[in-house]
């Protein structure tokens, strides 16, 4: 296995949310990065970002790591969930609630309506 590789194991082990992003949770670098991570605080969500823009390594190796060609890319316990297009689909449905309630991630229940209720 490459450095890559079992960082990005290790690191999805370690932390119950991860989100691979442009630029970090304060300041997204990418508006597909941009949308995830706003959801993710505005819900509440306690997550550790990492930042591809700042190790090539780690940019190419996550799209190994789960076969899926572009970034952002959020894992809970270790598995990938999806990227932008995915999240929002799962928070505009309940899916993600229902993922984060299933996988003991405390999240604001309120905040994940008003998101629904601004978006319907
Ligand atoms: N449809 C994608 C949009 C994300 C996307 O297209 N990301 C591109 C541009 S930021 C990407 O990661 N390209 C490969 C790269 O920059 O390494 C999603 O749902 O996440």
């Amino acid at each position: 296995m490459s450095d890559a590789q079992a960082t990005i194991q290790k690191t999805v082990t370690e932390n119950d949310v991860v989100l691979f992003m442009k630029g970090d949770k304060m300041m997204p670098q990418c508006g597909f990065s941009s949308r995830v991570a706003g959801v993710l605080n505005f819900m509440g969500v306690d997550y550790h970002d990492v930042n591809v823009l700042a190790d090539a390594d780690i940019r190419q190796g996550i799209k190994d790591y789960s076969d899926w060609p572009t970034i952002p890319q959020l894992y809970v316990k270790g598995e990938f969930v999806g990227g932008c297009d995915i999240i929002t689909e799962m928070t505009l449905s309940g899916e993600l609630d229902t993922l984060f309630e299933t996988n003991g991630v405390a999240f604001d229940k309120e905040k994940a309506d008003q998101v629904r209720a601004a978006n319907a």
